[in-house]
């Protein structure tokens, strides 16, 4: 029996599921978004099976619903949804970042609501960069809150075990205060040291010295700034622990720096380091895995078209790709990113294949 499935958000998270659902044969499907260009794109790249133009209508046929909205956006669809006439036993889920909120929210609907939420985004936000694998290894936490229909908890854990995500059940109270600490918290920062370089006005060339350290450290700050502004409102208590955690931490290195001792200066490095490579990254994890494969290239034009090329041809998907060090008449190390291991290899074999430059993986 086919499962209809209603998406209602259709960017990068929504977009990226519905490409992942689709895996399952016995399932439609049907995709909204507020942005009618959004919903036909999404339509036209596949994305989704059938774009109904009203969403009471499609929601009234729907055995899912997934709100993948920004979480202001789908607190009010919530409210609007107990308006809608729904299916006695349909599924409404979301994919939403926080869940104290929507959780308290969802209390006062009508039908089952399982709070759930993929630990695995981009800074990259629309249709345009959904993608089908994204949620592969990652976490997917659900959160039933009071809901207490085994079944149907079942049958939602079931039907999302095709985005290979691993499923965890987690109280909102537990959700929310270690998102603040590994997602929303470091978002601030990210935006706060962007900032900082925006008020340099003595040297404006350190913008153009920002490199690999700067961008890996400030990437998630090009988010979409509406998702993080509900992000930061909703889950504000647990952030705002977070920011004062943090001050205190900030003061022990100010005082810390003002001796300049620099036995603990090392400690404090080393620890963070002890802990940073002790994380879950390849493979496994809460956080998007990918695996770098390096090549060093020299400054002509047309090299990385070239080389991403090849890989083309031999139909080896990328899902990053950036320029270490490149100075004029100085090779430069050229990065691609993919998504598996298997990738990366056959990706190496092909530049050793067709190529004369030196690959390695870190
Ligand atoms: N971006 C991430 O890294 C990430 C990761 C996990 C979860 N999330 C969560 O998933 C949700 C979606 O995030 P995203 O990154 O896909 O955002 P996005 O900006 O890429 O997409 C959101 C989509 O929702 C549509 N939309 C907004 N309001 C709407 C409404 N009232 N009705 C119908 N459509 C509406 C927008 O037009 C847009 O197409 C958010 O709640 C976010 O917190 C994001
Ligand atoms: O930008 C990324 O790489 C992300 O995975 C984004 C990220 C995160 O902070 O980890 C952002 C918000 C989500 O709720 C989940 C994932």
């Amino acid at each position: 029996m086919t499962t209809h499935i209603l998406i209602i958000g259709l960017g990068l998270i929504g977009g990226s599921l519905a490409k992942a659902l689709q895996r399952n044969q016995d399932v439609h499907v049907a995709g909204y978004d507020a942005d009618p260009l959004t919903a036909r794109k999404a339509f036209k790249m596949g994305i989704i099976h059938s774009s109904p133009p009203s969403l009471e209508q499609a929601a009234s046929e729907a055995d899912v619903i997934v709100f993948a909205t920004p979480v202001g956006a789908t607190i009010k669809l919530m409210e609007q949804s107990k308006y809608w006439q729904l299916k006695d036993d349909v599924i409404l889920t979301d994919t939403g970042s926080t869940k104290i909120q929507i959780m308290e929210s969802s209390k006062s609907l009508n039908h089952l609501f399982i709070g759930g939420h993929p630990m695995a985004g981009s800074h990259k936000s629309g249709v345009e960069a959904a993608k089908e694998v994204l949620f592969e290894n990652a976490y997917y936490i659900l959160t039933p809150g009071n809901a207490t229909d085994d079944e149907r908890l079942q049958f939602l854990k079931e039907l999302l075990s095709v985005t290979k995500a691993k499923i965890k059940i987690l109280p909102a109270e537990e959700h929310d205060h270690m998102t603040a600490i590994v997602s929303h918290f470091p978002h601030l920062i990210a935006a706060s040291l962007v900032h900082q370089l925006d008020q340099e006005d003595k040297f404006p060339f350190a913008r153009q010295l920002a490199a690999g350290g700067f961008r890996d450290t400030t990437r998630i700050a090009s988010a979409n700034p509406e998702m993080w502004r509900d992000i930061t409102t909703q889950n504000n208590t647990m952030i705002v622990q977070q920011l004062d955690n943090w001050m205190e931490q900030m003061e022990q290195l100010k005082q810390m720096l003002k001796k300049n001792d620099p036995e603990p200066i090392q400690q404090f490095f080393s620890h963070a380091k002890t802990v940073r490579d002790e994380l879950p990254i390849s493979g496994h994890g809460a956080m998007f895995s990918v695996f770098d494969l390096y090549i060093d290239v020299p400054d002509i034009p047309g090299i990385i078209s070239e080389l991403t090329g090849y890989l083309a041809e031999e139909e080896i998907s990328i899902v990053n790709l950036r320029i270490l060090e490149t100075r004029e008449d100085v090779f430069g190390i050229l990065v691609i990113s993919f998504q598996t291991t298997e990738d990366r290899a056959r990706a190496q074999k092909c530049m050793m294949t067709r190529t004369v430059y030196d690959t390695y993986i870190s």
